[in-house]
């Protein structure tokens, strides 16, 4: 029968913390040898071979934490990622990476897993859908990325901020009818709030909005720009860079091309491909830095919660 005991019960039947007895585990010095013999015993008792530690006696790293992106393709989600992994990979931890597909339910599978195999951490890319409910177990060991909620660390993007810093440039460079191709507002963040940036902006500058939604995938872009393309239009802001990239190839093909394209993102692959827009950078490199170094610094005990929020930079 699997065994579903974790360090903390062992921790609380032995009336001692987690990092005792996880130094009981590594057989590290900082224990006395009563104490010592406490968890041994109490471990004995209960049968408890916890995963990390048997992994650790096969010769395998016994500190390890997941990274549970929404997308395995997603240009933004991996520039986080590649920053992290040099960050926990020098601290020792070896990443589990897991894709959520946006689904609240591969989520809470995921972190039921990941509970069972008693790992140290996760980051996990956050999304509308997930609850505070099912964060709950992993509060003290957890980072979300791009979404906030009580009580737990983040590191956030500012997406109201990237849009502005768009808008003033496009409105410094004389556009004065500059169309928005966006994301539904059932995503909070990218949705809602480069939107309504977006709008804020045309109203206090007394410009006429255009906008579509479609989403976030690069063939939305390419099939939905048309709706936004007016006679007058002389800019277009997307919220992301994929969405650019799909406006970009429907520009070419009906000669559109004199139109100032602008979009969150900065990715590589837009910079290379179309050098002459205008990008903000919302600082993926630095968030994913950010919350491995967050992360480590929880689960070793030496930070606090704390709820980052990255500032864009024009580019
Ligand atoms: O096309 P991408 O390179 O994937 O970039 C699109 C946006 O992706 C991220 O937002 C989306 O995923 C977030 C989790 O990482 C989720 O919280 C958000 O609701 C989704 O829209 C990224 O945070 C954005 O900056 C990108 O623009």
């Amino acid at each position: 029968m699997p065994n579903r005991l974790t360090i903390k019960d062992i921790a609380r039947l032995s009336g001692v913390g987690k990092s005792t007895v996880s130094r009981v585990l590594n057989n590290e010095s900082g224990v006395s040898a009563r104490t010592r013999e406490r968890v041994e015993a109490v471990m004995q008792q209960e049968g408890f071979s916890p995963s990390r530690s048997a992994r650790a006696m096969r010769g395998q790293s016994d500190k390890v934490v997941a990274i549970i992106v929404t997308r395995l393709d997603s240009l933004s989600e991996n520039l986080a990622v590649q920053t992290m992994l040099p960050s926990l990979y020098e601290q020792g931890y070896d990443p589990i990476m897991m894709e959520s597909q946006f689904d609240p339910k591969l989520v809470e599978e995921h972190l039921g897993m990941l509970q069972r195999r008693n790992i140290d951490g996760v980051i996990l890319f956050g999304f509308t859908g997930i609850t505070e409910k099912m964060l709950l177990p992993w509060q003290s060991t957890m980072v979300l990325m791009a979404r906030d909620a009580k009580g737990f660390a983040s590191v956030c993007y500012d997406d109201e901020g990237a849009i502005n810093l768009l808008m003033s440039a496009l409105y410094a460079q004389g556009h004065r009818h500059i169309s928005f191709l966006g994301v539904p507002h059932n995503d909070a963040t990218t949705g809602l709030r480069r939107h309504e940036a977006y709008l804020t902006f045309c109203k206090k500058h007394k410009l006429t909005p255009k906008v579509a939604l479609p989403g976030l995938a690069m063939k939305q872009g390419y099939e939905h720009v048309a709706e936004v393309l007016l006679p007058e239009t002389t800019a277009l802001l997307c919220a992301t860079d994929t969405l650019a990239l799909g406006a970009s190839k429907y520009l070419q093909e009906h000669q559109r091309t004199t139109l100032q394209l602008a979009s969150v993102g900065n990715t590589p692959l837009m910079k290379f491909l179309h050098p002459e827009i205008i990008t903000v950078d919302p600082g993926y490199a630095q968030a994913g830095r950010q919350a491995a170094l967050q992360l480590i610094g929880q689960i070793t005990q030496t930070l606090n919660i704390r709820q980052l929020v990255i500032p864009g930079t024009l580019q």
